[in-house]
């Protein structure tokens, strides 16, 4: 980083300058944090903000995944519920060919009955359910637009690199594979990190994990960050936590009382109080002195077009800003 200057930073923007060759112009960031945080989907925004977007083939790939994450939350619903419109349409299994048009508005009158949205809230589903159908119509003569494709849900399996240059400086951002098992593979990156951002989602507080039935996701999140956070490997490295999908919560403290799940809470059913709550345990977690370890919060909807630039643009400059000192340039 002894390329960096002041005005380098302040003039931090979306250059289309040449990748850095040099190892020393070169960040590498890891994305950290539980299943379905939010980390693919940060990477997402970047391509949409910092290259070229989705290509027609990528997009024609995610109608299908849009496809697939309907069929298999149906299905999964269609476990918890004898609604017979529902046991009727899954007669036949459904297939992304077979989304009829009345297959379709069979799928928006179920979102309607009481019964349906009841078995919805109790299964294991994708977040954005509800919008896919809303969006099936569409999506049967059109590629999905980028809103679609941010939401679609790909659990990612393998470690994946996504590279970005900014005035002459390289970052990768390491979008790894947030599921229990995956995570022993992390261990060989976090030496070698530069900063970290951890993704936790503040509407997982009413569920538990895919892994494991038996542990709520908000907790194992914040188990996940204490150890990360106050891990020797990551001591002195920047950090920025994420806690996302505010969006989502706002909707499921309409039908949910977050104190059911983590009974310590005595506030508000109501987001911002939420957030703040969750924020506090957090930091609280981090041990690290913040003169060493410098770190941030942001409290956002990391799917949301308009809200991403400016957390995007923070999250550049404070972590710049934060290697800059570390090198002694302030
Ligand atoms: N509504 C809404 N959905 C979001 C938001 N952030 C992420 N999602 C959705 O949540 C789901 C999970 O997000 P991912 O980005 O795949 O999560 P991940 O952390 O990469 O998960 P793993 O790959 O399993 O480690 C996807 O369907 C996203 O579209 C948000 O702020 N609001
Ligand atoms: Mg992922």
């Amino acid at each position: 980083m002894s390329c960096c200057t002041k005005r380098k930073y302040e003039e931090i923007n979306t250059s289309d300058d040449q990748p850095a060759s040099s190892g020393a112009n070169t960040m590498k960031i890891l994305l950290l944090g539980a299943g379905e945080g939010g980390k693919s989907t940060w990477v997402k925004q970047m391509r949409l903000l910092y290259q070229n977007g989705f290509t027609s083939v990528e997009r024609n790939y995610y109608k299908t995944i849009i496809f697939q994450n309907v069929i298999k939350s149906t299905v999964a619903i269609s476990q918890n519920t004898a609604i017979p419109e529902l046991q009727n349409l899954l007669k036949s299994p459904l297939t992304p060919a077979s989304l009829s048009d009345s297959v379709i508005s069979t799928l928006a009158n179920l979102l309607l009955n009481n019964e349906f949205q009841n078995a919805l809230l109790n299964t294991p589903i994708v977040d954005n359910y509800a919008y896919f159908i809303s969006r099936l119509q569409f999506l049967a003569n059109n590629l999905p637009t980028n809103q679609d494709i941010l939401l679609a849900r790909v659990k990612t399996h393998i470690e994946t690199p996504f590279t970005c240059t900014l005035n002459k400086l390289k970052y990768i951002f390491y979008d790894v594979a947030g599921q229990r098992p995956a995570r022993s593979t992390w261990n060989h990156r976090l030496s070698e990190a530069n900063a970290f951002i951890f993704f936790c989602s503040l509407s997982d507080f009413d569920q538990t994990l895919i892994e494991d039935a038996t542990t709520n996701r908000l907790r194992e999140s914040l188990q996940l960050w204490t150890e990360l956070v106050n891990s020797l490997l990551l001591e002195k490295v920047p950090v920025i936590l994420c806690l996302n999908k505010m969006d989502l919560l706002v909707e499921k403290l309409k039908t949910r009382r977050f104190s059911d799940y983590i009974t310590e809470y005595r506030g508000e059913n109501e987001a911002k109080s939420v957030a703040d709550y969750v924020q506090g345990l957090f930091v609280a977690a981090n041990k690290v002195n913040a003169k060493i370890r410098p770190y941030k919060v942001f409290q956002t909807s990391i799917s949301d077009q308009g809200l991403i630039i400016n957390v995007c643009k923070s999250v550049f400059e404070f972590m710049l800003q934060a290697v800059l000192k570390q090198v002694g340039f302030f």
